[in-house]
């Protein structure tokens, strides 16, 4: 049975609803959601793997949960590089960089050269907010997350796909499948495209809530904040 997927539509109204009547806050979801992105890491990528993660920030809430799994990495023992091309002035995203700062946490502003140099890559750069062509400073980090060998773990959707129809066609991003992807909250209809493996995270939903936008709450298991729902994409499960 396939899990069934979420519209860019939707899930800014679930995240809205979450926030008004859920009374959630927007620090509590990005921390649950970072917490997530930290644990899919950690089974991904085992600490005796390799501990150098370079997490790739963008400006919006996609990148506040990149910087959260960053803190939650270093504190399970990995060595966490932060990339953020394009700084949000934003107030939550600046204390999210305080705490990183405050754990000596490195930021690159080198991207190319930091990816020679990481046994895994994290993908925060756009979510479901993303649409249209990419825009400066982002081709050049597309494009390099597309040419590398190392294995990256997008969040929520790899940046430059379209979250309704999926990988786009021509220009930056073209040809860029992520070894992994964790769909927060639930996949959205872009994992129809997807081939990588793939996780579900963010477990903040109540069944009313699932039921009222037509999704599945998988089954998280013990402690977990992460599920792994398939390895062909939610479709076909
Ligand atoms: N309920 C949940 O599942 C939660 C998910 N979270 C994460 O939040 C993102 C969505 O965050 P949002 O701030 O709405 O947007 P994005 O981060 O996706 O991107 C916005 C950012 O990107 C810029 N942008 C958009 N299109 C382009 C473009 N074509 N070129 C260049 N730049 C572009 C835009 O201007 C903004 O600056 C979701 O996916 C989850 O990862 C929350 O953490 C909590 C709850
Ligand atoms: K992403």
């Amino acid at each position: 049975m396939a899990l069934r997927t979420l519209s860019a539509k939707n899930a800014a109204a679930l995240d809205q609803e979450l926030m008004s009547a859920g009374a959630f806050s927007i620090d509590q979801l990005m921390e649950l959601a970072g917490l997530s992105v930290s644990q899919a890491v950690f089974k991904l990528q085992p600490l005796n793997k390799g501990k150098r993660i370079l997490v790739a920030c963008g400006p919006g809430n996609n990148g506040g949960d990149g910087l959260v799994a960053a803190r939650h990495l270093h504190h399970y023992g990995y060595q966490p590089t932060v990339y953020c091309p394009k700084q949000s002035k934003n107030e939550l995203y600046q204390r999210l960089r305080k705490q990183l700062e405050d754990l000596k946490v490195p930021f690159t502003s080198d991207f190319r050269t930091a990816l020679q140099s990481t046994d895994h890559i994290v993908d925060a750069i756009f979510g479901f907010s993303f649409s249209g062509e990419v825009r400066e400073p982002f081709p050049g980090v597309i494009e390099a997350l597309r040419e590398t060998k190392v294995p990256v773990l997008a969040v929520d959707a790899p940046s430059s796909w379209n979250i309704e129809e999926g990988p786009p066609k021509d220009g930056p991003g073209k040809g860029f499948m992520p070894e992994a992807l964790i769909s927060l909250t639930a996949p959205k209809p872009l994992v129809k495209w997807f081939e990588g493996r793939h996780f579900v995270g963010g477990r903040f939903l109540s069944k009313e809530m699932a039921e009222k936008y037509g999704l599945d709450v998988p089954k998280y298991e013990g402690l977990d904040q992460v599920v792994e729902v398939g390895v062909e994409g939610a479709e076909k499960l």
